[in-house]
C-alpha cells in the first residue's frame, strides 16, 4: 500500500504493477525512464547523468518548444538513448519503470508568450503523464516550482507555506498551473496509487540555458560578454536565490530513488539581490560593464530563498556550488557559444 509521508494520509489502493518483465528470474532488463523535456536546460543535464548508468534506456520526448536537439547531441544514435519529438498535451504509448515530467517551458518571457499552451502543457500534460504512468505502473517525478509559494509572505519558504499567488496574473499560467499539477499527482497517489515525488525546483543555472533566455543570471551573462548594460529590473532589491544545475539533478534522481512523494524545496539557499547579482557578474566577467535599471513586469515576486531542512534530512542532500563557482562555469560555456574569447 503506498503512503504519503509527507501529510500522513495513506492511500487506499495498492501501487500499480510494473511491466512483468520487471519480476523475470531469467532475465535482468534495464530500467526504462522517460524524461518529458530532456531536451531542455535542466532536462539535457539530468539526461547525461542518467545516461551514465549502463542500466538505464533513457527515452526523451521534447517538442523543441525552448528545448533543442543539440543539448542532447552526444546521445543521439546510442543504443540505450531514444529521442522522441512529442508534445505532452497528446497521449504517449511508451513502456517504462520511471518518468521524470520536466516538459514546460520555465523563462517568465516563454511561458507567457503563450499562456494558454502553458496551462495546457501542465494540467494536460501531467494528466497525460500521470495516465502513462498508472498504465505501466511506473514513478513520476513532477518538476515544480518555488513560484506555487507566488510572492511569498513567509521567508525562507519552507514546503509547508501554501503560498501567496494571484489567480489571474499574467504568471498564473505557469504558477497556477503547477500547483495544479501538484494536484494531480496528489490526487493520482491517493485514488490510484501512483508513485508520485514532487520536486519545488528554485531558481537553476548553468551551461545550456538558451542565451536569449530572458532569465536573470543567462540575460547577465550574455549582455557582459557582449558588452552591453546589465539590465536590472527594478526595483533591484528583490531577491532570489540560485542553483548550480549538477546540484539540482543530484537532488531529483535523490528524490526519484527515495522513499519519499514529496513535496521537496530543492534549491541553494545563498540568496542575492538582483543589484548583488549584477555586480557579481561585472567583478567576475566584465569590470567595466554599465549596470542600468529597467522597468519591471508584473507580479514579480520580492523574496525567494528555500528552506532546505527537509532535502537534508530525508534526502541527504545540500548543494555544494557557490555562485561564484558557478558563474565561471557558465561564462565559459557561453563563450564557446557566443564566440567570444577571453583576452
Ligand atoms: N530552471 C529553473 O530555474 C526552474 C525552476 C523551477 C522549476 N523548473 C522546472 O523545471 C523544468 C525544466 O526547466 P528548464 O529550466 O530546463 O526549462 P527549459 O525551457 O530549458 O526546458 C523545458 C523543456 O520542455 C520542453 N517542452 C515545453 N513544453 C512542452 C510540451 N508541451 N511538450 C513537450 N515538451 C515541452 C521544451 O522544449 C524544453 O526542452 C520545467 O518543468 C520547469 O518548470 C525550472
Ligand atoms: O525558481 C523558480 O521557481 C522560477 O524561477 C524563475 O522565475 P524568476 O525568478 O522570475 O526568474 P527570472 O526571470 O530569472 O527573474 C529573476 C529576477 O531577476 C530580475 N531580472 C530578470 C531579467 C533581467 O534582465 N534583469 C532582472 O533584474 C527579475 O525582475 C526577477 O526579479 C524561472 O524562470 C521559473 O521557471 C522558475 O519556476
Amino acid at each position: 500500500m503506498a503512503t504519503n509521508s509527507s501529510n500522513g494520509t495513506t492511500t487506499t489502493k495498492p501501487p500499480p504493477m510494473p511491466s512483468p518483465l520487471r519480476n523475470s528470474k531469467f532475465f535482468q532488463s534495464n530500467m526504462r525512464i522517460l524524461v518529458t523535456g530532456g531536451a531542455g536546460f535542466i532536462g539535457s543535464h539530468l539526461v547525461d547523468k542518467l545516461m551514465q548508468n549502463e542500466k538505464n534506456e533513457v527515452i526523451v520526448a521534447d517538442n523543441y518548444f525552448t528545448g533543442s536537439k543539440d543539448n542532447l547531441k552526444k546521445w543521439i544514435g546510442h543504443p540505450r538513448f531514444e529521442l522522441i519529438r512529442h508534445d505532452v498535451t497528446e497521449p504517449l504509448l511508451v513502456e517504462v519503470d520511471q518518468i521524470y515530467h520536466l516538459a514546460c517551458p520555465a523563462s517568465p518571457i516563454f511561458y507567457k508568450y503563450n499562456p494558454v499552451k502553458t496551462i495546457k502543457t501542465n494540467v494536460i500534460g501531467t494528466l497525460n503523464m500521470l495516465g502513462l504512468a498508472k498504465r505501466v505502473g511506473a514513478r513520476i517525478l513532477l518538476t515544480s516550482t518555488s513560484e506555487v509559494y507566488g510572492d511569498p509572505l513567509v521567508h525562507p519558504q519552507p514546503e509547508s507555506y501554501w503560498g501567496n499567488v494571484n489567480p489571474i496574473g499574467v504568471r498564473s499560467c505557469y504558477d497556477e498551473g503547477k500547483r495544479v499539477a501538484e494536484t494531480l499527482m496528489f490526487d493520482y497517489h491517493r485514488q490510484h496509487g501512483i508513485e508520485i515525488r514532487i520536486a519545488r525546483i528554485f531558481n537553476t543555472y548553468g551551461p545550456r540555458m538558451n542565451i536569449d533566455d530572458g532569465r536573470v543570471v543567462s540575460n547577465f551573462i550574455a549582455q557582459a560578454l557582449r558588452g552591453e548594460a546589465l539590465t536590472v529590473q527594478k526595483p533591484g532589491t528583490q531577491t532570489r536565490s540560485f542553483c548550480y544545475v549538477s546540484d539540482m539533478v543530484e537532488g531529483l534522481m535523490r528524490l526519484m530513488e527515495g522513499d519519499q512523494t514529496g513535496p521537496i524545496n530543492i534549491g541553494n539557499p545563498g540568496e542575492f539581490t538582483m543589484v548583488e547579482l549584477a555586480e557579481t557578474v561585472k567583478e567576475l566577467i566584465k569590470p567595466d560593464v554599465e549596470i542600468k535599471m529597467v522597468e519591471n513586469t508584473p507580479d514579480d515576486p520580492k523574496q525567494r530563498k528555500p528552506d532546505i531542512s527537509k532535502a537534508k534530512e530525508v534526502l541527504g542532500w545540500e548543494p555544494k556550488v557557490k555562485l561564484r563557482e558557478g558563474l565561471p562555469l557558465m561564462e565559459e560555456d557561453f563563450r564557446l557559444r557566443l564566440g567570444v574569447s577571453k583576452k
